[in-house]
């Protein structure tokens, strides 16, 4: 099937030759949601812009539903809705207004009864004719949602929705966001929080200095998130694993005096007993053992840090 959005080696450089993006490729199947994780200045709401068309690719190519972006702008465009980091919205203008004016900005003929729905979905309706200004940010940037579906899109950008919200909106956008995807909407959004990622994605994305450093399925890096380490210390140094070790894939750590053993949390049966009664029957002297787990955290802090400082 053909991708939603096919985007393919997209770079980016501003006028003063620094290169936000350097060679994006990415392919999003209809009907996922998909995060994009990653620091401050990584190039998340660069790649928003050029795929939107507010910002131009320097290079590269992108299609919305097989829509050129460039030469076909306005075919893609119509695909997209975007709700953008800052609430920008006229302060005395009603809701419904912002909303109907958003859709006439496409071109779609009005229709009262998708209005309707969009505010419905957003639990805006009763709140129609109030001004922009009397509403509580969360309000408002539910406004900026059903701006950018006004035009009834296919694939939604959300730039940062939960950035310095409360912990209570951000669970109310998660639902707001899973209730699209109910709806067939394909979703892109960019955060700095991880467990954003891991509540609501489908597939998540990590970016840094431009570069995709990492897409891949929230389950799978769940599943290694789901390895612990345990270390064994010694109470004198190896030379080598010990043949009756060999079955257990253990590594012998640079300390000579540490052997590491990977698992997986969620397996009925972790082989720890089986393990350190063979260590013992070994004839070796435990001095202590450890666990450790590796998260989606440690997973995004060591690919960023890596970009960093190449080694
Ligand atoms: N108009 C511009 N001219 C020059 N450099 C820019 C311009 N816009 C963005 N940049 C630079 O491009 C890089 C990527 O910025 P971008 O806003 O895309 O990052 P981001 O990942 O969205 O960050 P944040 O999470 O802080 O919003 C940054 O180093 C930024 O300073």
């Amino acid at each position: 099937m053909q991708p939603i959005l096919d985007i393919s080696d997209l770079r980016k450089s501003y006028g003063d030759g620094f290169e936000a993006l350097k060679g994006i490729n990415l392919q999003i199947e209809a009907g996922e949601i998909i995060a994009l994780l990653g620091p401050n200045g990584a190039g998340k709401t660069t790649l928003i812009s050029t795929i939107c068309g507010i910002t131009t690719a320097t290079s590269g190519a992108v299609t919305v539903g097989g829509h050129d972006t460039i030469r076909d702008y306005r075919a893609a465009r119509a695909m997209i809705g975007l709700v953008p980091q800052e609430i920008n919205l006229e302060p005395f203008e009603k809701v419904i207004n912002t909303v109907r004016f958003s859709r006439g900005l496409f071109g779609k003929s009005p229709d009262e009864a998708a209005l309707e729905r969009i505010l419905r979905q957003l639990s805006l309706w009763d709140k129609r004719d109030s001004q922009i200004r009397a509403l509580s940010g969360g309000m408002k940037r539910r406004v900026l949602i059903a701006k950018a579906l006004s035009h009834e899109p296919r694939l939604l950008f959300l730039d940062e929705p939960t950035a310095g919200v409360d912990v209570e909106l951000r669970k109310d956008m998660w639902e707001i966001v899973s209730a699209l995807k109910e709806d067939g909407v394909t979703i892109v959004l960019t955060t700095h929080y991880i467990e954003e990622a891991e509540a609501i994605a489908d597939r998540i994305g990590v970016i840094a200095k431009g570069e995709l450093l990492l897409v891949e399925d929230k389950a799978s890096l769940m599943a290694r998130m789901g390895q612990k380490q345990l270390d064994v210390q010694l109470s004198a140094p190896l030379e080598a694993i010990p043949p009756l070790l060999a079955k257990y894939n253990l590594t012998l750590c640079d300390d000579n005096q540490t052997l590491t053993y990977s698992y997986d949390t969620r397996a009925e049966r972790t082989g720890i007993t089986k393990l350190l009664s063979d260590v013992s029957a070994a004839g070796l002297v435990l001095r202590d053992v450890l666990t450790r787990q590796s998260s989606l955290e440690d997973i995004f802090v060591g690919l960023v840090h890596e970009e960093k400082e190449p080694s």
